[in-house]
């Protein structure tokens, strides 16, 4: 559904993604890993058509993402990023709603299948009692709870979401990770946990450097040499309940 070909992603001179090529298909789930500065977050924005690659394109569904207009790009993909400014004074039901008009449009009447969507995705992330909080009144992770909340409430074909577990505990990133499995969601998250990649995703796309260092099923992609080799700390792979765990040291 969506294709990244031969993209570069520059901040002003420095190029940062070097003709990367990717193509997301249905029902992926794919991590984006590499060390700080491989260009996760670049990578990410140029996808979710945030930014303008340097060089080549990326097509969604075969039409260039950068001459969509919003509201249809918001029909298609969610984007959360990693560092949203969440502490303005808005309810967190005003947030969620906002992912509603989101591919609807700016005059869009919130009716009551609106209603039941974010009344729904609040039970789904915890955020119910929260509701009528203001977002500099909640904790970092109750945050990053509401915005993860209104990019599932904005209901598009795929979700691209920069780190999303920061700021959640484990019971609440198990719990994410869980639910895109479980509902067969198409999505591209950047994490750093590599543990949390393979144990969830279908796919990893490890960088370095803004190249392609690996692509492909989990284990396959994250082999503790390779690993070793890209953080620059010594790994172990060991099979726990029939899966390959990447232990440091
Ligand atoms: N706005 C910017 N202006 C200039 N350089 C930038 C800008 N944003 C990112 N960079 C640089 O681009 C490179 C890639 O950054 P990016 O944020 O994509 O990496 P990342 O893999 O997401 O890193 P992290 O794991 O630390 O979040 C880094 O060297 C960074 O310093």
């Amino acid at each position: 559904m969506l294709e990244a070909e031969d993209v570069v992603v520059a901040h002003g001179r420095r190029r940062v993604i070097e003709d990367l090529s990717f193509t997301l298909r249905r029902g992926e789930r794919v991590a984006v890993v590499g060390p700080n500065g491989a260009g996760k977050t670049s990578l990410l924005r140029a996808l979710a058509g945030l930014s303008r690659p340097a060089g080549g394109r990326v097509r969604l569904h075969g039409r260039d993402l950068h001459r969509l207009r919003e509201r249809e790009r918001a029909r298609h993909l969610a984007f959360v990023a990693q560092d949203e400014h969440t502490d303005l004074p808005y309810r967190a039901r005003d947030v969620l709603l906002l992912g509603r008009s989101a591919g609807r449009g700016d005059w869009h009447r919130y009716d009551g299948d609106d209603h039941a969507v974010i009344a729904e995705v609040a039970e789904r992330w915890e955020l119910t009692g929260l509701l009528d909080r203001t977002l500099d009144a909640l904790s970092g992770g109750e945050r990053r709870r509401v915005l993860l909340a209104r990019a599932f409430a904005q209901d598009a074909e795929a979700v691209l979401l920069d780190e999303p577990t920061n700021h959640l505990d484990l019971r609440h990133q198990h719990a994410l990770l869980a639910h895109l499995r479980d509902t067969g969601a198409t999505a591209v998250l950047t994490l750093h946990d590599l543990d949390l990649a393979a144990a969830y995703c279908t796919r990893v796309l490890l960088l370095q450097h803004g190249r392609v260092l690996a692509d492909g099923e989990p284990e396959a992609a994250l082999s503790a040499t390779r690993v070793s080799e890209v953080y620059g700390v010594p790994v172990t792979a060991v099979h726990v309940g029939g899966r390959a765990r990447i232990l440091v040291g």
